[in-house]
Protein backbone atom coordinates (compact mmCIF):
# COMPACT_ATOMS: atom_id res chain seq x y z
CA UNK A 1 0.00 0.00 0.00
CA UNK A 2 1.78 3.39 -0.86
CA UNK A 3 0.01 6.95 0.54
CA UNK A 4 -0.36 9.83 -1.20
CA UNK A 5 2.40 11.68 0.16
CA UNK A 6 4.99 9.72 -2.47
CA UNK A 7 7.68 12.16 -4.16
CA UNK A 8 6.35 13.44 -7.57
CA UNK A 9 8.78 12.97 -10.75
CA UNK A 10 8.87 16.16 -12.90
CA UNK A 11 9.90 14.65 -15.81
CA UNK A 12 7.18 12.26 -15.20
CA UNK A 13 4.35 14.09 -17.53
CA UNK A 14 0.96 12.00 -17.95
CA UNK A 15 -2.09 13.17 -19.74
CA UNK A 16 -5.72 11.86 -19.43
CA UNK A 17 -5.61 9.36 -21.60
CA UNK A 18 -1.92 8.50 -22.41
CA UNK A 19 -1.90 4.63 -22.61
CA UNK A 20 1.27 2.95 -19.85
CA UNK A 21 2.83 0.03 -19.38
CA UNK A 22 2.91 -1.00 -16.00
CA UNK A 23 4.43 -3.60 -13.54
CA UNK A 24 1.65 -3.88 -10.92
CA UNK A 25 3.67 -3.90 -7.35
CA UNK A 26 0.86 -3.44 -4.52
CA UNK A 27 -2.75 -2.90 -3.33
CA UNK A 28 -3.63 0.33 -1.75
CA UNK A 29 -6.69 1.65 -0.17
CA UNK A 30 -9.93 2.07 -2.14
CA UNK A 31 -9.60 -1.00 -3.93
CA UNK A 32 -6.92 -0.11 -6.66
CA UNK A 33 -3.15 -1.40 -6.94
CA UNK A 34 -0.36 0.67 -7.37
CA UNK A 35 2.50 0.92 -10.05
CA UNK A 36 5.31 3.19 -10.61
CA UNK A 37 5.39 5.59 -14.16
CA UNK A 38 9.17 6.90 -14.27
CA UNK A 39 8.62 7.32 -10.61
CA UNK A 40 5.72 8.12 -10.53
CA UNK A 41 2.79 6.42 -8.15
CA UNK A 42 0.05 4.97 -10.23
CA UNK A 43 -3.22 3.84 -8.57
CA UNK A 44 -4.57 1.53 -11.64
CA UNK A 45 -7.75 0.27 -11.55
CA UNK A 46 -8.91 -3.58 -12.54
CA UNK A 47 -5.78 -5.05 -12.50
CA UNK A 48 -3.47 -7.66 -9.90
CA UNK A 49 -0.42 -7.01 -8.27
CA UNK A 50 2.61 -9.18 -9.33
CA UNK A 51 0.87 -8.50 -13.26
CA UNK A 52 1.82 -6.54 -16.28
CA UNK A 53 -1.16 -4.44 -17.46
CA UNK A 54 -1.19 -1.74 -20.47
CA UNK A 55 -3.24 0.77 -18.57
CA UNK A 56 -5.07 4.01 -19.77
CA UNK A 57 -4.64 7.65 -17.48
CA UNK A 58 -7.96 8.46 -16.18
CA UNK A 59 -7.02 11.21 -13.76
CA UNK A 60 -4.15 13.25 -13.50
CA UNK A 61 -4.76 16.42 -11.37
CA UNK A 62 -2.06 15.44 -8.80
CA UNK A 63 1.72 16.00 -9.19
CA UNK A 64 2.10 13.33 -6.47
CA UNK A 65 0.30 10.31 -8.96
CA UNK A 66 -2.40 9.40 -11.69
CA UNK A 67 -4.94 6.94 -11.78
CA UNK A 68 -5.09 4.43 -14.50
CA UNK A 69 -7.49 2.00 -15.67
CA UNK A 70 -6.07 -1.40 -17.02
CA UNK A 71 -7.49 -1.73 -20.34
CA UNK A 72 -5.26 -5.18 -21.85
CA UNK A 73 -3.55 -7.68 -19.08
CA UNK A 74 -0.21 -8.67 -20.61
CA UNK A 75 1.03 -10.83 -18.24
CA UNK A 76 -1.45 -12.23 -15.96
CA UNK A 77 -1.71 -13.16 -12.21
CA UNK A 78 -2.60 -16.99 -11.43
CA UNK A 79 -5.34 -15.38 -9.60
CA UNK A 80 -7.04 -13.48 -12.24
CA UNK A 81 -10.74 -14.85 -13.58
CA UNK A 82 -13.06 -13.95 -15.37
CA UNK A 83 -14.86 -11.13 -14.27
CA UNK A 84 -18.26 -11.75 -11.81
CA UNK A 85 -20.14 -9.33 -13.83
CA UNK A 86 -20.24 -8.80 -17.45
CA UNK A 87 -20.31 -4.88 -17.04
CA UNK A 88 -17.68 -4.60 -15.53
CA UNK A 89 -15.37 -6.54 -17.54
CA UNK A 90 -12.16 -5.54 -19.44
CA UNK A 91 -13.48 -5.63 -22.16
CA UNK A 92 -15.10 -2.56 -21.72
CA UNK A 93 -13.68 1.01 -21.58
CA UNK A 94 -12.73 1.97 -18.95
CA UNK A 95 -16.11 4.82 -18.18
CA UNK A 96 -18.62 2.21 -19.43
CA UNK A 97 -17.89 -0.29 -16.82
CA UNK A 98 -20.09 -0.53 -13.62
CA UNK A 99 -18.87 0.27 -10.65
CA UNK A 100 -19.44 -1.64 -7.53
CA UNK A 101 -17.32 -5.26 -8.18
CA UNK A 102 -14.09 -3.34 -8.44
CA UNK A 103 -12.45 -7.03 -7.21
CA UNK A 104 -14.48 -9.19 -9.37
CA UNK A 105 -11.81 -10.35 -11.24
CA UNK A 106 -9.89 -11.56 -8.38
CA UNK A 107 -9.86 -15.02 -6.90
CA UNK A 108 -11.98 -15.12 -3.74
CA UNK A 109 -8.93 -16.71 -1.55
CA UNK A 110 -6.76 -13.31 -3.20
CA UNK A 111 -8.97 -10.60 -2.67
CA UNK A 112 -8.76 -11.54 1.29
CA UNK A 113 -5.38 -11.90 1.54
CA UNK A 114 -5.33 -8.06 -0.54
CA UNK A 115 -7.48 -6.77 2.29
CA UNK A 116 -5.61 -8.43 5.02
CA UNK A 117 -2.41 -6.72 3.41
CA UNK A 118 -4.43 -3.41 3.08
CA UNK A 119 -5.36 -3.68 7.17
CA UNK A 120 -1.73 -4.83 8.26
CA UNK A 121 -0.16 -2.14 6.23
CA UNK A 122 -3.25 0.78 7.43
CA UNK A 123 -1.99 -0.53 11.53
CA UNK A 124 1.48 -0.63 10.92
CA UNK A 125 1.63 2.89 8.80
CA UNK A 126 -1.14 4.61 11.05
CA UNK A 127 -1.88 2.93 13.98
CA UNK A 128 1.96 1.74 14.57
CA UNK A 129 0.61 -1.80 15.15
CA UNK A 130 3.08 -4.45 13.88
CA UNK A 131 0.58 -7.59 13.20
CA UNK A 132 3.84 -9.84 12.63
CA UNK A 133 7.60 -10.01 12.92
CA UNK A 134 9.60 -8.29 10.38
CA UNK A 135 10.20 -11.19 8.10
CA UNK A 136 7.63 -11.82 4.97
CA UNK A 137 7.09 -15.14 5.57
CA UNK A 138 6.04 -14.48 9.30
CA UNK A 139 3.54 -11.72 7.94
CA UNK A 140 2.29 -13.88 5.15
CA UNK A 141 1.57 -16.39 7.81
CA UNK A 142 -0.40 -13.99 9.97
CA UNK A 143 -2.21 -12.64 7.49
CA UNK A 144 -3.54 -16.11 5.42
CA UNK A 145 -6.54 -16.24 7.69
CA UNK A 146 -6.65 -12.79 9.62
CA UNK A 147 -9.64 -11.84 6.90
CA UNK A 148 -12.52 -14.73 7.60
CA UNK A 149 -14.92 -15.50 4.97
CA UNK A 150 -18.74 -15.18 5.69
CA UNK A 151 -20.41 -18.59 5.88
CA UNK A 152 -21.54 -20.21 2.40
CA UNK A 153 -19.93 -17.33 0.01
CA UNK A 154 -16.72 -19.95 -0.99
CA UNK A 155 -19.52 -22.56 -2.35
CA UNK A 156 -21.23 -19.53 -4.13
CA UNK A 157 -17.97 -17.82 -5.64
CA UNK A 158 -19.05 -14.74 -3.32
CA UNK A 159 -22.14 -14.39 -5.56
CA UNK A 160 -25.74 -13.56 -4.09
CA UNK A 161 -25.27 -12.23 -1.13
CA UNK A 162 -26.40 -8.80 -1.41
CA UNK A 163 -29.84 -8.03 0.95
CA UNK A 164 -29.41 -4.20 0.20
CA UNK A 165 -28.67 -2.77 -3.51
CA UNK A 166 -28.50 1.23 -4.42
CA UNK A 167 -29.06 1.55 -8.25
CA UNK A 168 -29.11 5.32 -9.76
CA UNK A 169 -31.46 6.48 -12.41
CA UNK A 170 -29.91 8.53 -15.61
CA UNK A 171 -31.05 12.25 -15.35
CA UNK A 172 -31.20 11.81 -19.49
CA UNK A 173 -32.62 8.82 -20.22
CA UNK A 174 -34.47 7.71 -17.41
CA UNK A 175 -32.13 4.05 -17.19
CA UNK A 176 -31.76 2.65 -13.76
CA UNK A 177 -28.33 0.52 -12.88
CA UNK A 178 -25.38 0.93 -10.93
CA UNK A 179 -22.71 4.20 -11.39
CA UNK A 180 -19.71 3.41 -12.99
CA UNK A 181 -16.48 3.48 -10.87
CA UNK A 182 -15.21 6.90 -9.97
CA UNK A 183 -18.24 8.86 -11.35
CA UNK A 184 -22.19 9.46 -11.58
CA UNK A 185 -22.74 8.06 -15.30
CA UNK A 186 -25.37 5.54 -14.45
CA UNK A 187 -24.56 1.78 -16.68
CA UNK A 188 -27.08 -0.46 -17.73
CA UNK A 189 -26.57 -3.66 -16.42
CA UNK A 190 -28.66 -7.29 -17.05
CA UNK A 191 -27.77 -8.44 -13.79
CA UNK A 192 -27.05 -7.58 -10.50
CA UNK A 193 -24.78 -10.77 -9.81
CA UNK A 194 -24.13 -9.63 -5.73
CA UNK A 195 -27.57 -9.14 -5.03
CA UNK A 196 -29.67 -12.44 -3.85
CA UNK A 197 -32.67 -13.55 -5.32
CA UNK A 198 -35.09 -11.54 -4.10
CA UNK A 199 -33.36 -8.59 -4.54
CA UNK A 200 -32.99 -9.81 -8.61
CA UNK A 201 -36.74 -10.78 -8.82
CA UNK A 202 -37.67 -6.75 -8.19
CA UNK A 203 -35.03 -5.22 -9.32
CA UNK A 204 -36.22 -2.81 -12.58
CA UNK A 205 -32.93 -2.97 -14.61
CA UNK A 206 -35.26 -3.14 -17.92
CA UNK A 207 -37.58 -0.27 -16.92
CA UNK A 208 -37.19 3.84 -17.80
CA UNK A 209 -37.89 5.65 -14.26
CA UNK A 210 -37.52 9.64 -15.35
CA UNK A 211 -39.02 10.83 -11.93
CA UNK A 212 -36.55 9.02 -9.63
CA UNK A 213 -32.96 9.84 -8.89
CA UNK A 214 -32.31 6.73 -6.49
CA UNK A 215 -33.90 3.26 -6.47
CA UNK A 216 -33.26 0.91 -3.03
CA UNK A 217 -34.06 -2.58 -3.45
CA UNK A 218 -34.16 -4.51 0.31
CA UNK A 219 -34.69 -7.57 0.80
CA UNK A 220 -35.23 -8.58 4.93
CA UNK A 221 -34.83 -11.98 6.17
CA UNK A 222 -38.44 -12.25 7.64
CA UNK A 223 -40.31 -9.78 5.09
CA UNK A 224 -40.89 -9.31 1.48
CA UNK A 225 -38.27 -7.86 -0.68
CA UNK A 226 -38.97 -4.55 -1.87
CA UNK A 227 -37.92 -0.96 -3.83
CA UNK A 228 -38.37 2.14 -2.00
CA UNK A 229 -37.62 5.03 -4.86
CA UNK A 230 -36.99 8.57 -4.18
CA UNK A 231 -37.76 10.95 -6.52
CA UNK A 232 -36.13 13.94 -7.86
CA UNK A 233 -35.46 16.61 -5.25
CA UNK A 234 -36.99 14.65 -2.52
CA UNK A 235 -34.37 13.39 0.22
CA UNK A 236 -36.28 10.24 1.46
CA UNK A 237 -37.50 7.20 -0.51
CA UNK A 238 -41.36 6.50 -0.35
CA UNK A 239 -41.53 3.58 2.20
CA UNK A 240 -38.26 4.27 4.07
CA UNK A 241 -40.32 4.68 6.78
CA UNK A 242 -41.92 1.01 7.12
CA UNK A 243 -40.72 -1.43 9.49
CA UNK A 244 -39.21 -4.75 8.43
CA UNK A 245 -38.16 -7.93 10.76
CA UNK A 246 -34.85 -9.09 9.84
CA UNK A 247 -33.52 -12.36 11.81
CA UNK A 248 -30.06 -12.47 13.55
CA UNK A 249 -30.20 -16.35 13.93
CA UNK A 250 -33.60 -16.95 15.93
CA UNK A 251 -33.51 -12.82 17.54
CA UNK A 252 -35.79 -10.14 15.48
CA UNK A 253 -34.72 -7.09 14.78
CA UNK A 254 -37.09 -4.36 13.33
CA UNK A 255 -35.54 -1.91 11.11
CA UNK A 256 -36.46 1.32 8.91
CA UNK A 257 -36.93 0.25 5.19
CA UNK A 258 -35.34 2.85 4.46
CA UNK A 259 -32.69 2.67 7.70
CA UNK A 260 -28.79 1.49 8.24
CA UNK A 261 -28.88 -2.84 8.25
CA UNK A 262 -25.32 -4.70 6.93
CA UNK A 263 -26.08 -5.46 3.31
CA UNK A 264 -24.44 -9.52 3.59
CA UNK A 265 -27.01 -11.15 4.32
CA UNK A 266 -24.52 -13.10 7.12
CA UNK A 267 -22.59 -9.74 8.02
CA UNK A 268 -25.36 -9.34 11.22
CA UNK A 269 -25.17 -12.71 12.43
CA UNK A 270 -21.48 -12.50 11.79
CA UNK A 271 -20.84 -9.14 13.85
CA UNK A 272 -23.28 -10.42 16.46
CA UNK A 273 -21.47 -13.06 17.25
CA UNK A 274 -18.03 -11.62 16.93
CA UNK A 275 -18.98 -8.81 19.42
CA UNK A 276 -20.66 -11.10 21.85
CA UNK A 277 -17.20 -13.31 21.39
CA UNK A 278 -15.15 -10.29 22.36
CA UNK A 279 -17.58 -9.21 25.27
CA UNK A 280 -17.02 -13.25 25.97
CA UNK A 281 -13.69 -12.85 25.92
CA UNK A 282 -13.48 -9.70 28.72
CA UNK A 283 -15.93 -11.79 30.91
CA UNK A 284 -13.30 -14.91 30.67
CA UNK A 285 -10.12 -12.18 31.70
CA UNK A 286 -12.62 -10.58 34.25
CA UNK A 287 -12.93 -7.24 32.92
CA UNK A 288 -16.39 -6.94 31.91
CA UNK A 289 -18.91 -5.50 34.75
CA UNK A 290 -22.14 -6.10 33.71
CA UNK A 291 -23.49 -3.16 36.15
CA UNK A 292 -21.10 -0.67 34.92
CA UNK A 293 -21.74 2.43 32.26
CA UNK A 294 -21.55 -0.10 29.39
CA UNK A 295 -22.24 1.59 25.97
CA UNK A 296 -23.17 1.12 22.06
CA UNK A 297 -22.11 4.17 19.89
CA UNK A 298 -23.77 4.98 16.60
CA UNK A 299 -25.83 1.90 17.80
CA UNK A 300 -28.15 1.67 14.65
CA UNK A 301 -31.38 -0.77 15.91
CA UNK A 302 -29.56 -1.61 18.58
CA UNK A 303 -27.80 -5.26 17.09
CA UNK A 304 -24.46 -4.73 19.02
CA UNK A 305 -26.18 -4.21 22.33
CA UNK A 306 -28.17 -7.27 22.31
CA UNK A 307 -24.63 -8.75 21.19
CA UNK A 308 -23.14 -7.37 24.81
CA UNK A 309 -26.40 -8.86 26.84
CA UNK A 310 -26.46 -11.79 24.93
CA UNK A 311 -22.43 -12.96 26.65
CA UNK A 312 -23.28 -10.78 29.85
CA UNK A 313 -26.59 -11.63 30.09
CA UNK A 314 -29.83 -10.11 30.45
CA UNK A 315 -29.43 -7.49 33.71
CA UNK A 316 -26.51 -6.10 31.20
CA UNK A 317 -26.46 -2.30 32.16
CA UNK A 318 -25.69 -0.72 28.38
CA UNK A 319 -26.84 2.50 26.69
CA UNK A 320 -27.57 2.57 23.44
CA UNK A 321 -27.10 5.98 21.28
CA UNK A 322 -27.67 6.56 17.95
CA UNK A 323 -28.67 10.14 15.93
CA UNK A 324 -31.29 8.77 14.05
CA UNK A 325 -34.48 9.05 16.13
CA UNK A 326 -36.53 6.57 13.96
CA UNK A 327 -33.65 3.95 14.30
CA UNK A 328 -33.54 4.36 18.05
CA UNK A 329 -37.56 4.08 18.36
CA UNK A 330 -36.55 0.88 17.09
CA UNK A 331 -33.44 -0.36 19.17
CA UNK A 332 -36.00 0.78 22.18
CA UNK A 333 -38.01 -2.36 20.70
CA UNK A 334 -35.51 -4.38 20.08
CA UNK A 335 -33.94 -4.15 23.47
CA UNK A 336 -37.21 -4.31 25.25
CA UNK A 337 -36.89 -8.13 26.72
CA UNK A 338 -33.39 -6.30 28.51
CA UNK A 339 -34.18 -4.92 31.58
CA UNK A 340 -30.58 -2.72 31.54
CA UNK A 341 -30.83 -1.41 28.14
CA UNK A 342 -31.65 2.04 27.21
CA UNK A 343 -32.35 3.52 23.72
CA UNK A 344 -30.80 7.32 23.69
CA UNK A 345 -31.39 9.77 20.63
CA UNK A 346 -28.28 11.89 20.00
CA UNK A 347 -24.83 12.37 18.65
CA UNK A 348 -22.26 10.50 20.16
CA UNK A 349 -19.70 13.49 20.18
CA UNK A 350 -22.67 15.43 22.49
CA UNK A 351 -23.99 12.53 24.53
CA UNK A 352 -20.17 11.65 25.29
CA UNK A 353 -19.72 15.62 26.05
CA UNK A 354 -23.11 15.56 28.63
CA UNK A 355 -21.77 12.22 30.50
CA UNK A 356 -17.69 13.82 30.59
CA UNK A 357 -20.02 16.21 33.07
CA UNK A 358 -21.78 13.36 35.01
CA UNK A 359 -21.17 13.58 38.72
CA UNK A 360 -18.86 11.17 39.78
CA UNK A 361 -20.02 7.92 40.73
CA UNK A 362 -21.64 7.82 37.02
CA UNK A 363 -18.38 8.37 35.77
CA UNK A 364 -16.95 5.51 38.47
CA UNK A 365 -19.12 3.79 36.83
CA UNK A 366 -18.52 4.42 33.23
CA UNK A 367 -14.52 3.86 34.23
CA UNK A 368 -15.52 -0.12 35.11
CA UNK A 369 -17.51 -0.09 31.73
CA UNK A 370 -16.97 -1.32 28.61
CA UNK A 371 -17.72 0.88 25.35
CA UNK A 372 -18.74 -1.10 21.99
CA UNK A 373 -18.49 1.42 19.08
CA UNK A 374 -19.48 1.21 14.81
CA UNK A 375 -19.65 4.37 13.56
CA UNK A 376 -19.79 5.25 10.10
CA UNK A 377 -17.02 5.16 7.65
CA UNK A 378 -14.92 8.06 8.89
CA UNK A 379 -14.43 6.39 11.79
CA UNK A 380 -15.17 7.71 15.35
CA UNK A 381 -12.25 10.49 14.79
CA UNK A 382 -10.09 12.72 16.68
CA UNK A 383 -12.70 14.14 18.95
CA UNK A 384 -14.95 11.52 19.79
CA UNK A 385 -11.45 9.28 20.16
CA UNK A 386 -10.19 11.98 22.84
CA UNK A 387 -13.58 11.96 24.64
CA UNK A 388 -13.46 8.48 24.83
CA UNK A 389 -9.99 8.19 26.63
CA UNK A 390 -11.17 11.25 28.77
CA UNK A 391 -14.08 9.01 29.90
CA UNK A 392 -11.18 5.80 30.04
CA UNK A 393 -13.68 3.20 29.87
CA UNK A 394 -12.08 -0.69 31.30
CA UNK A 395 -12.81 -2.28 27.63
CA UNK A 396 -13.32 -0.71 23.69
CA UNK A 397 -14.50 -2.98 21.04
CA UNK A 398 -14.50 -0.94 17.77
CA UNK A 399 -16.15 -2.06 14.89
CA UNK A 400 -14.65 -0.46 11.68
CA UNK A 401 -15.28 -0.39 8.45
CA UNK A 402 -12.68 1.64 6.72
CA UNK A 403 -9.14 0.24 7.80
CA UNK A 404 -7.40 3.32 8.06
CA UNK A 405 -9.60 5.14 9.87
CA UNK A 406 -9.32 2.33 12.19
CA UNK A 407 -5.89 2.31 12.47
CA UNK A 408 -5.93 6.31 13.10
CA UNK A 409 -7.60 5.95 16.02
CA UNK A 410 -5.69 2.98 17.07
CA UNK A 411 -3.09 4.71 17.59
CA UNK A 412 -4.61 7.52 19.40
CA UNK A 413 -5.83 4.88 21.54
CA UNK A 414 -2.26 3.50 22.07
CA UNK A 415 -0.87 6.43 23.07
CA UNK A 416 -3.47 7.15 25.85
CA UNK A 417 -2.46 4.01 27.46
CA UNK A 418 -4.87 1.45 25.65
CA UNK A 419 -3.77 -1.77 24.51
CA UNK A 420 -5.06 -3.17 21.34
CA UNK A 421 -5.80 -7.00 22.66
CA UNK A 422 -7.48 -8.45 19.60
CA UNK A 423 -8.10 -8.19 16.29
CA UNK A 424 -10.43 -9.60 13.68
CA UNK A 425 -12.12 -8.72 10.08
CA UNK A 426 -14.63 -10.06 8.31
CA UNK A 427 -14.88 -10.54 4.14
CA UNK A 428 -18.61 -9.51 4.29
CA UNK A 429 -18.85 -7.68 1.06
CA UNK A 430 -16.86 -9.94 -1.51
CA UNK A 431 -15.93 -8.40 -4.78
CA UNK A 432 -15.32 -5.27 -3.76
CA UNK A 433 -12.25 -4.20 -1.34
CA UNK A 434 -14.80 -3.58 1.54
CA UNK A 435 -14.20 -5.20 4.71
CA UNK A 436 -15.37 -4.97 8.23
CA UNK A 437 -12.35 -5.37 11.34
CA UNK A 438 -12.85 -5.74 15.12
CA UNK A 439 -10.14 -3.91 16.96
CA UNK A 440 -10.29 -4.90 20.85
CA UNK A 441 -8.45 -2.16 23.36
CA UNK A 442 -8.22 -2.75 27.19
CA UNK A 443 -6.92 -0.09 29.62
CA UNK A 444 -3.88 -0.84 30.90
C1 LIG B 1 -22.18 1.56 10.69
S1 LIG B 1 -23.78 1.93 11.32
C2 LIG B 1 -23.83 0.86 12.72
C3 LIG B 1 -25.20 0.49 13.21
C4 LIG B 1 -25.29 -0.67 14.18
N1 LIG B 1 -24.18 -0.74 15.11
C5 LIG B 1 -25.44 -1.99 13.45
O1 LIG B 1 -24.53 -2.84 13.57
O2 LIG B 1 -26.46 -2.21 12.78
C6 LIG B 1 -23.49 3.53 11.98
C7 LIG B 1 -24.70 4.16 12.65
O3 LIG B 1 -24.27 5.40 13.23
C8 LIG B 1 -25.26 6.38 13.05
N2 LIG B 1 -24.53 7.65 13.15
C9 LIG B 1 -23.76 8.26 12.22
N3 LIG B 1 -23.16 9.35 12.74
C10 LIG B 1 -23.55 9.43 14.04
C11 LIG B 1 -23.24 10.32 15.10
N4 LIG B 1 -22.41 11.35 14.93
N5 LIG B 1 -23.81 10.10 16.29
C12 LIG B 1 -24.66 9.03 16.48
N6 LIG B 1 -24.96 8.15 15.52
C13 LIG B 1 -24.42 8.35 14.30
C14 LIG B 1 -25.89 6.06 11.73
O4 LIG B 1 -27.21 6.58 11.66
C15 LIG B 1 -25.86 4.52 11.72
O5 LIG B 1 -27.03 4.00 12.27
Amino acid sequence: MVTMSAPANPSSSLSVGDVIDLDVTGIAHGGVSVARHEGRVVFVADAIPGERVRAEVTEARKKSFVRATATTVLDASPDRREHVWAEAALERRPEDRAGGAEFGHIALERQRALKAEVLADAMQRFGGVELAGESDEDLADALADLVEAAPGDDEANGLGYRTRVRLHVDPETGAVGPYAARSRRVIPVASLPLANDEIASVAPLADQMPDAATVDLIAPAADDPRMLITLVGDKKPSGGADLVRELVEDRGFLVRAGGFWQVHREAPAMLFTAVRDAIQDLIDADRFDPAAGNLDLYGGVGLLAAAMAEAGGPGTKVTTVESEASATDDAAENLSELLGALAVTARVDRHLADLLKSAKPVRDRLRRGTIVLDPPRSGAGGGVTAQLVELAPANIVYVACDPVALARDTKSLREAGYELTGLRAFDIFPHTHHFESLATFERA
